[in-house]
């Protein structure tokens, strides 16, 4: 990584770490990401949140927002400010044209959904069997879902269509990044090939969750009926599968939730966003980074002094809980067993274990 503060490096346990290269002090900004890559804000909340900042109306005292893009379908800003902003920077006329494909398509599909779930190939549909899921079958499972992909048009769950919406933003951004259509573009380390390196979870993941792969299949073939007929200035990110499978195959354990407070005081999740430099980040459950979003901007600050040579992380989940289940859900939602000097202390477990 590039900064006088840190450097991107292996770590002990496996994978790479950020490592405080010189002293630091307390409440310093170690690093800022200007915007995600790709990022959704769920369709149930899209009035709530706006499009470019990510300001919930809630805390401005309103139930939505009600600027909208004059030919746009399904973004909603907080100010004119935002939405002239959103206009200069953002592919605005492939937006709502994509915007406007998925929610006929979702339409069509759901309107045919005898007709299509018949004709479906198995491997949209079956969930496999844990014991078979490795990591040749998951590429076995792609390859075959690229040779039927062009006729399936699969009715998609809420949740899914929200998910070919994050992976449509990442896709659009790479499109952006090629065609130097990007107004502000990214530093490398939250470019296209930057997030080609991000960690791979899709075999821990599917084994966590079977259901995924089938859904997952899905999303592509969605995607890819709706950039064949609807966004064609897209279409060479969907000659082969590589793409969509590279934005989903990173997207658990490294992507971010967008949280806000409710009306009842809960923290509520708004949406998802993929900030690729700030992946680097490990978790430890006594952190000595915390991670604030300002907008759609993601900072890291230091929460102590930090010495040289020591690890940079922040906390995936809240650390008040017990040992249990700290441990219980990052295993469940980020597939990893914590190597943490707090979790080791708290297990009473020595350096063996
Ligand atoms: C968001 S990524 C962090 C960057 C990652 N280490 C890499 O090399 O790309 C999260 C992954 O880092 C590893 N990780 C992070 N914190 C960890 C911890 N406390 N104990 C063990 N593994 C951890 C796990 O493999 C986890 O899936």
């Amino acid at each position: 990584m590039e900064s006088d503060l840190f450097r991107r490096q292996a770590t002990w346990y496996g994978g790479r770490g950020l490592f405080a290269t010189q002293p630091i002090s307390k409440d310093t900004l170690l690093h800022t990401c200007p915007f995600p890559y790709a990022s959704v804000i769920y369709r149930v909340f899209r009035k709530e949140v706006c499009g470019l900042c990510f300001a919930y109306a809630f805390d401005a005292g309103r139930n939505a927002w009600n600027i909208k893009l004059e030919n746009g379908t399904g973004i909603w800003f907080c100010s004119e400010g935002c939405r002239d902003r959103w206009i200069r920077d953002e592919s605005s006329e492939i937006v709502p044209a994509m915007n406007a494909a998925i929610d006929k398509l979702a339409k069509m599909a759901e309107k045919k959904q005898r007709s299509v779930a018949a004709d479906s190939a198995r491997i949209f549909t079956e969930i496999p069997k844990v014991e078979s899921l490795t990591q040749d079958f998951i590429d076995e499972a792609w390859v075959i879902a690229e040779n039927s992909a062009a006729t399936q048009l699969p009715t998609l769950s809420e949740m899914e269509l929200d998910t070919v919406r994050f992976v449509l933003s990442a896709i659009l951004r790479r499109h952006a990044e090629d065609s130097g259509l990007q107004k502000t573009m990214p530093s490398p380390l939250d470019s296209w090939p930057a997030l080609l390196e991000l960690q791979n979870n899709e075999l821990h993941f599917y084994r966590a969750r079977p259901h995924a792969l089938p859904s997952n299949l899905r999303i592509y073939a969605f995607i890819r009926r709706i950039v064949l007929t609807d966004v064609p200035a897209l279409a060479t990110y969907l000659a082969t599968f590589e793409t969509v499978h590279a934005v989903l195959a990173r997207d658990p354990g490294n992507v971010f939730g967008m949280y806000e407070m409710n009306e009842e005081g809960d923290s509520e999740m708004l949406g998802w966003c993929m900030y690729v430099s700030a992946s680097y980040f490990n978790h430890d459950c006594a952190p000595n980074v915390r991670k604030k979003r300002m907008g759609r901007e993601l900072h890291f600050f230091a929460t102590r002094d930090i010495a040289p040579g020591e690890e940079l992380c922040t906390n995936y989940i809240d650390v008040k809980d017990t040992v249990t289940d700290r441990r219980k859900e990052l295993a469940a939602n980020w597939y990893f067993d914590c190597v943490c000097d707090r979790c080791k202390r708290e297990l009473g477990a020595t350096d063996d274990n």
